[in-house]
């Protein structure tokens, strides 16, 4: 890059990045839990035309050599530089979504192109390179071809090797280095500063000696120790990636179980806990009045309070018997549900334990699930338990037989608290039905419910 451009522009850039505040030194606490000594806040250039404008002309340079189509910014922060350059040079922009539309051609890459384009890639900052990496697959599911891409500063911290894995070469305007090196010079940090910060990242490099580019296993990170926006990102799965979102942006790791039998009840309670949950679980079979307008109505308030719906089915038949149940019958669950569940004692499926006292789901079974799991990770999201069964990042932990005060019902039900599900069993959502839907004012419990659960979530990522 330095062959490209001048020595000066470059030290000039590092400053005004600085100045903007889009680089800060200190200690930062991660989301990861990690102390970092230098924090990156490049979604602020969006505020200084002048220099968003500069960023992408260099970092168009930087891809001066190549030979692309399109180009692609890895959302969000990079998508207006991606905007500008398109703008500027007169090369078609494609954009990726994050998650599929719900209605209409559900595709997750926008604009046009031919099967074969040669697509550039343009991103703000790279630590792992798994954002690069997501990006890029996504591209190449969609017929394009990927090569390189380009950034405006590498952490430095294994994001090139790893990509270079993935058939992708980095190219860089800034390397962490040197701008620790500049600001130095200029006197905007001291000494101590620019070793603390080189020795944070010569200790925190990523592992690159995995073949394949699930960044995620190659940090080596465990899914408990992560937060949800990052296993959001690490996910496959479409839903499991929009379950990780909502509870992330509603800081919401609750489910309400609401398991009364008429319709117009349920529908009165989800309307009022709705604000506090990721998920609304139902057992549609209990309902004495069910009909379709009941569900158009549970869709409706799904999109009002954005979470999602879990039929609790529980189906443990041959696959021909359960596919008639999942999608037909009175209920029609694969018209309307997200999620749904199923014993795996028939074979593959998913998986399910329970938390009535005396549950046979031990041991062997637990394995045997896990394996099913692991095999139909595109359909199988995560598990019903009571302890965390496996530290896959894209699985989600959900465990039922929940109350803030414990205890038990008369018909064997054990429960759990909050705190003991999330932080002591590290498992990643909780189910509260009577707990909720019990007490008379359902709205403010409910909210108990979820500070109480996340704090505990907050507490386990970091230790
Ligand atoms: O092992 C399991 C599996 C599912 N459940 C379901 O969760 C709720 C719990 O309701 P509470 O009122 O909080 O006891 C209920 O719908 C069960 O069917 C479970 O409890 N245990």
């Amino acid at each position: 890059m330095a062959d490209k451009i001048s020595e000066d522009v470059l030290d000039k850039l590092i400053v005004d990045l600085f100045e903007i505040e889009g680089v800060k030194f200190g200690d930062f606490k991660l989301k990861s839990g990690i102390h970092s000594p230098a924090y990156f806040d490049l979604r602020v250039i969006v505020s200084y035309p002048k220099l968003m404008k500069q960023v992408s002309e260099l970092l168009y340079i930087a891809a001066a050599d190549l030979n692309f189509d399109s180009v692609c910014g890895v959302p969000y922060t990079a998508l207006p530089l991606a905007t500008v350059i398109s703008v500027e040079h007169d090369k078609p922009m494609l954009i990726r979504r994050r998650e599929a539309k719900d209605y209409g051609t559900k595709k997750m890459i926008e604009g046009k192109y031919r099967p074969g384009d040669m697509c550039l890639v343009v991103e703000d900052v790279v630590t792992s390179g798994s954002s690069v990496f997501e990006t890029v697959q996504l591209l190449r599911e969609y017929e394009l071809r990927v090569r390189d891409a380009v950034v405006l500063l590498d952490r430095e911290q294994g994001g090139t090797e790893r990509l270079k894995k993935d058939g992708i070469k980095l190219h860089s305007v800034l390397t962490m280095s040197r701008l620790v090196d500049v600001l130095q010079r200029e006197g905007k940090i001291d000494n101590g500063m620019r070793t603390k910060v080189l020795k944070f990242v010569e200790h925190n490099k990523f592992d690159t000696s995995g073949s394949q580019g699930d960044g995620l296993a190659q940090r080596k990170q465990l899914a408990s120790s992560m937060t949800f926006k990052q296993r959001g990102e690490a996910a496959q799965n479409l839903v499991a990636r929009r379950l990780f979102n909502i509870m992330e942006n509603k800081q919401s790791n609750l489910a309400v179980s609401v398991d009364l039998t008429k319709s117009a009840d349920i529908i009165k309670m989800v309307d009022q806990v709705g604000p506090h949950v990721c998920v609304v679980k139902t057992h549609v079979d209990i309902i004495e009045d069910f009909t379709a307008d009941f569900v158009s109505k549970l869709q409706k308030l799904a999109e009002k309070h954005n979470f999602l719906i879990f039929e609790d089915r529980k189906y443990a038949d041959i696959g021909n018997t359960v596919c008639h149940q999942y999608g037909g019958g009175i209920y029609k669950v694969a018209d309307w549900a997200h999620i749904t569940n199923a014993h795996t004692v028939p074979g593959p499926g998913v998986v399910q334990e329970m938390s009535s006292s005396g549950n046979l789901a031990t041991g062997e079974y637990t394995k045997e699930t896990l394996k099913i799991a692991r095999d139909h990770s595109d359909f199988v999201i995560g598990f019903i338990c009571q302890s965390r069964i496996c530290e896959d990042p894209e699985f989600i932990c959900m465990t039922p037989g929940v109350k803030l005060e414990g205890g038990g019902d008369s018909l064997g039900q054990q429960y759990t608290t909050p705190r003991d599900a999330v932080f002591s069993r590290r498992t990643d959502l909780v189910i509260v039905g009577r707990g909720i839907t019990g007490v008379t004012n359902p709205e403010a419990v409910a909210n108990e419910y979820r500070l109480a659960a996340f704090a505990s979530y907050q507490e386990r990522i970091s230790q």
